[in-house]
């Protein structure tokens, strides 16, 4: 058995669990969607149809979740919806502990002991083994009989999951047992991309300039009208917090209470949607912010761009956005070792 104190755990799982740091979080998401009540839940904003009815789902099912899933590709707000859920559920007054799933079980009496009562997330059960999937399905066993014997005490009172990978692909993959998903998906919620709701740009990008106006006391109010173009044409292989990462970056050069196109970072290769349905053929700024967009040159474009080692150097650079820069998980995706990876890297950057 491994000792280790509950701010060990909260240290190793990049945790911010303290009831003054959640509900400064809290306040900061309050004061940002402010503007429009409507369109947000908890930390989260949207106001894409697919958004809207995901939120609906959370009312509906917050108060009574033990066990639920949420699915969706890294950065479209996993964490941050389990964190909402739990802040709109039974455990709100316990804490919420984050962990890598395939970490777990290795400080599984520690990571009990301080989520009880609580919610416990475990992160990426698309990593698991078959070992750990095997003790997942034991633990879940455990966790019926506490709540049957009305030991929650003993116990977390919620368990959610995460994962990069819908389940169903897992499945039939065979890297997930189907016992395991059964057990794990009667109730999932599900993240789209950023890119398949785009409505959700603006109200995200204001979101996220008021968030840093307030924790760095700097008087941005959102984007100026002519940044918009730019970010509703580029693909954000990173989701959410690609976007998050910008805007703060943006906020940072801001000289005023607009962010202008100049103040927009360069932004990540991924693969370019045509602008001319969003900017509009007429739009200068449009035009001219696309001037460092990858489909402004033909070689950049996978549409047009027939060359193969460009093609797979793009390929993996969108993987890799996906997982945050983790070789390990990059490689896992492709389905390649990771030393593979390494050298498809360095023999076509060179
Ligand atoms: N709907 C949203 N509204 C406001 N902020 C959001 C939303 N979705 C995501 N974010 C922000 O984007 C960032 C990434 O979100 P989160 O960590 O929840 O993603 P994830 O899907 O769990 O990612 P990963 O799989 O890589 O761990 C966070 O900083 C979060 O604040």
């Amino acid at each position: 058995m491994i000792l280790v104190s509950g701010q060990q755990i909260r240290e190793q799982f990049g945790e911010q669990t303290s009831k003054q740091s959640r509900d400064q979080l809290l306040h900061q998401a309050a004061s940002a969607a402010a503007k429009h009540p409507e369109w947000s839940l908890g930390l989260m904003a949207g106001r894409s149809l697919v958004m809207q009815r995901l939120f609906a789902q959370m009312r509906s099912t917050a108060p009574h979740l033990r066990i639920a899933t949420l699915e969706g590709q890294s950065g479209t707000g996993k964490e941050t919806a389990a964190r909402t859920l739990h802040a709109l559920g039974p455990a709100a007054s316990g804490i919420f502990l984050p962990c890598p799933a395939p970490h777990f079980f290795e400080h599984l009496p520690a990571v009990i002991r301080e989520s009880r009562d609580g919610t416990l997330l475990l992160n990426h059960i698309e990593d698991l083994t078959a070992a750990q999937q095997a003790r997942l399905l034991d633990f879940l066993q455990w966790l019926d009989h506490q709540h049957a014997r009305r030991l929650p005490d003993s116990a977390p009172r919620q368990v959610f999951f995460s994962t990069n990978l819908p389940v169903r692909k897992l499945v039939s993959a065979f890297s997930l047992r189907i016992d395991l998903a059964n057990r794990l998906t009667v109730i999932r919620f599900t993240l789209p991309p950023l890119r398949e709701r785009r409505e959700d740009i603006p109200l995200l990008a204001d979101f996220f300039a008021e968030r840093f106006s307030v924790t760095h006391n700097k008087p941005v109010r959102g984007l100026g009208p002519q940044s918009l173009p730019r970010l509703l044409t580029h693909p954000w292989p990173g989701n959410v917090r690609e976007l998050e990462n910008t805007i703060h970056a943006a906020a940072m050069a801001c000289e005023g209470q607009w962010i202008r196109p100049i103040d927009i970072p360069s932004l990540s290769p991924g693969f370019s949607v045509g602008s001319t349905d969003l900017a509009g053929p007429d739009n200068d700024a449009g035009r001219g912010s696309r001037q460092d967009t990858p489909a402004e040159d033909p070689s950049h474009d996978p549409n047009h761009d027939p060359n193969l080692d460009r093609a797979i150097l793009r390929h993996i650079t969108l993987v890799l956005a996906q997982v945050d820069g983790n070789k390990l998980r990059a490689a896992r995706l492709l389905g390649i070792s990771r030393s593979t990876l390494y050298r498809l890297l360095e023999s076509r950057r060179s």
